[in-house]
């Protein structure tokens, strides 16, 4: 059974259907690539699974719970989780400490975390830093690492709230491709030891055929073609979008896998 079921999902600016009546499925232990051109409707479908916006029509659930209609917070508490950049002030706190402050969020007891953070649940912020590969790192300021390490305490951060749905925005965004990779396939076993699913956009194509178990096209809000990568690649429309006339996005700019 799907963990995520969504239904003619439909969200409008003024006249712009940002998102126009798209339905998909996610399960569990799936990570599903939503890929489309500039301003094709990827992160306003983001936005409504996360609550930062409320969709105009259609349906968002997560086991069987509808989604829309919920706060951001709820949402979360449910357990749609998302990778956040690390903010400037938590650069000078240790890695360990970042996934403690985590801890605390996920726990509730966000009034005390200034002072507590040292102290709280070091063991399983530890157990975290593990599953990243992080551990030796633990107690370096956050602010000393290389940005590919950096990525991966934020994916350990993401991991305390035990999300059985990870939202990635543009994760290799601004990486190396070896960095890249390794991002990904860390990504990967992530999803298969927990079991968690994980929706991401991303613009490179090679992270997307890589790593997606399947994949998603947006264009102009609509859902043009869902599948496998292999399917997706040689799709008449996708190919239109991507390689073809380019009519439909030559005023977007479009860059190849635009994210
Ligand atoms: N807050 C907003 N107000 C008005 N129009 C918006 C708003 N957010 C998005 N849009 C419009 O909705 C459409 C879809 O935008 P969206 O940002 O979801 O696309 P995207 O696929 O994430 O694009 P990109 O790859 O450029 O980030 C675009 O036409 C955009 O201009």
């Amino acid at each position: 059974m799907s963990l995520l079921t969504v239904k003619d999902l439909g969200k409008s600016f003024g006249g712009v259907k940002a998102v126009d009546g798209i339905s998909f499925e996610l399960a569990a232990g799936e990570l599903l690539a939503l890929i489309g051109p500039n301003g094709a409707g990827k992160s306003t479908t983001f936005n409504m699974v996360n609550g930062q916006l409320k969709a105009d029509r259609g349906s968002i659930s997560l086991d069987g719970q509808e989604l829309i209609g919920q706060k951001p917070r709820s949402i979360w508490r449910l357990g749609v989780g998302r990778t956040f950049q690390i903010a400037e002030t938590f650069q000078s706190l240790s890695v360990v400490e970042n996934v403690q402050m985590a801890l605390l969020s996920h726990d509730q007891k966000i009034y005390a975390m200034w002072r507590r953070a040292a102290d709280y649940r070091r063991q399983d912020a530890l157990a975290l830093l593990d599953q990243v590969g992080m551990l030796a790192q633990a107690d370096r300021p956050c602010s000393e690492l290389a940005y590919g390490d950096v990525k991966r305490v934020e994916l350990s951060i993401a991991m305390a709230n035990s999300p059985k749905l990870l939202l990635m925005d543009e994760p290799t965004a601004g990486m190396a491709p070896r960095e890249r990779n390794a991002l990904m396939a860390l990504t990967k076993k992530l999803v298969t030891e927990r079991g968690m699913a994980v929706l991401f956009t991303e613009h490179s194509m090679d992270v997307v055929f890589a790593y997606a178990d399947r994949m998603i096209v947006l264009a102009r809000g609509r859902l043009i073609a869902a599948g496998k990568p292999l399917e997706i690649r040689d799709h008449p429309k996708v190919q239109e979008v991507y390689f073809g006339s380019g009519k439909t996005f030559e005023k977007a700019g479009t860059k190849l896998g635009g994210a």
